[in-house]
């Protein structure tokens, strides 16, 4: 890896929109397809696309069984102990409808309504993602979404790969459809005649499914546009050099365009990182996906000192970042932008990924400045509530005149003002 004395400009944002002419111009026309002949052009493309004639665009009963059968035990154990600490994280996230009242007779408050439906997309084509399943629903099972379609790109053989399918039923999940990239998008967000269609559209993907996102954005809400994951570990002269190679392997080997960073003040530790993490790619099954990831995106920037270091962590706002350092609860606080903070040696970032409970599905590409976790907010909506009594309004309502008024809106005058008239019918 390269060792880089830090100058003051590092920055993770890469240029969401670079080189995406053309792939922008296919999903275009995969969403104006699928508008137009619905079903038809789903099956189409989910056969040109991932090579699947499907007898049926939903998972069966039979399926689900046998995704079972070829499941190990144990895994289905930790699926189930994972749900659990997921779950119980997000349960801590609910927020209530709440209304307040004045003396004279003023009732103001927020309602809080789940979505009606909600899609969840499952990225498929170069790896299975059963853990992001639980991630995405969770937190819209928490938040009471009425209808939850899950979809994800089939194998050669119409299947899905039988951990997403033991995920998805773990949950309850009963709608699944066999679709990926922009036409299970634009299935979503406009339905067919086989999927109605939903509100809202969660699930990272690859630029073929943010594109898809970022265009039906408006028709339905999004989470966010995900990009390639991103690691950054903060670490002192204690941290150890085999733990700061393994961690920065565990997101480089995600895909090519992972970003993989180590920010110390030590010099030392720096050449043990870089020599540790070739000795740990010999024989990293993804070697040659994350040795690109690192020659790429990868770094360790030298610092003078850690006050430098926080500061290139908050300039970077990562997705991750680990404190590999002495006391690193001292730095809660000091480190304001990322997406999740893990604190001390014993908590790789494997361990929220895939089970502690906070959802691994984070703001990247340095966006963490100034947005947050997917949440169960993320699943709500909220109204407001207002009912002023008479005595209400006529203690204001030449307040609230005179402020129609400057805006040059008479009519909204009138309106608090015949109120009072009372011989106006
Ligand atoms: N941030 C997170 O939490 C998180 C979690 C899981 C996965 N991811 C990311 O999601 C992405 C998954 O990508 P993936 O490719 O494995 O699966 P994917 O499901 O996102 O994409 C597969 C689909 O892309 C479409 N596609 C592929 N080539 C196409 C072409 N030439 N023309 C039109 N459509 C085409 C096909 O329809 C195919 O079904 C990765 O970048 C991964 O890092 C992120
Ligand atoms: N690290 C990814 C988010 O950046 C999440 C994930 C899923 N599976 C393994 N990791
Ligand atoms: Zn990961």
């Amino acid at each position: 890896m390269k060792i880089i004395q830090v100058d003051e400009h590092v920055s993770l944002r890469r240029d969401p929109d670079s080189g995406n002419e053309k792939i922008q111009a296919i999903v275009d026309e995969i969403i104006a397809d699928v508008r137009k002949d619905g079903d038809e052009a789903l099956r189409a493309y989910t056969e040109k696309l991932d090579g699947a004639a499907l007898d049926s665009l939903f998972v069966s009963e039979a399926e689900r069984a046998q995704a079972y059968e070829a499941m190990e035990t144990k895994t289905v154990e930790a699926i189930r102990q994972a749900i659990e600490n997921i779950r119980d994280f997000h349960e801590r996230q609910r927020s209530e409808s709440w209304m307040t009242t004045k003396e004279d007779g003023t009732i103001l408050g927020q309602q809080i309504t789940p979505l009606d439906a909600v899609g969840v997309y499952v990225p498929g084509g170069k790896a299975a993602y059963p853990s992001t399943i639980l991630m995405d629903v969770i937190p819209a099972q928490v938040a009471n979404v009425g209808r939850i379609v899950m979809t994800s790109p089939p194998d050669e053989s119409g299947r899905l790969h039988p951990a997403v399918l033991v995920a998805a039923s773990e949950l309850g999940v009963d709608m699944i459809l066999k679709a990926g990239g922009a036409q299970a998008i634009a299935t979503l967000a406009y339905g067919t005649a086989s999927v109605p269609p939903v509100d809202k559209i969660i699930g990272p993907g690859n630029s073929f499914v943010a594109l898809a996102k970022r265009a039906v954005f408006g028709q339905v809400d999004i989470d966010m546009i995900a990009g390639p994951s991103e690691i950054v570990v903060l670490a002192d002269d204690s941290a150890r050099p085999d733990y700061v190679a393994a961690d920065l392997l565990s997101q480089a080997e995600h895909e090519e365009r992972a970003t993989a960073i180590v920010v110390t003040p030590s010099t030392m530790l720096a050449e043990k990182v870089a020599a540790e993490v070739e000795r740990q790619l010999e024989d990293l099954p993804r070697a040659a996906i994350a040795r690109e990831a690192l020659d790429t995106f990868g770094a360790i920037y030298l610092t003078a000192d850690l006050y430098e270091a926080v500061d290139v962590v908050n300039s970077l706002a990562p997705e991750h970042v680990e404190v590999l350092c002495n006391e690193p609860f001292l730095y809660l606080g000091k480190i304001k932008h990322a997406g999740a903070i893990f604190l001390g040696e014993n908590s790789a970032e494997s361990v929220g990924d895939y089970f502690a409970g906070p959802n691994h599905v984070l703001p990247t590409n340095g966006t963490a400045r100034f947005s947050s976790p997917l949440t169960v907010d993320d699943f709500l909506k909220k109204s407001s509530i207002i009912h002023y009594s008479e005595e209400a309004l006529a203690e204001n309502s030449e307040m609230i005149a005179s402020l129609a008024r400057v805006e040059g809106f008479e009519a909204h005058a009138r309106a608090v003002e015949i109120r009072h008239k009372k011989d106006v019918r």
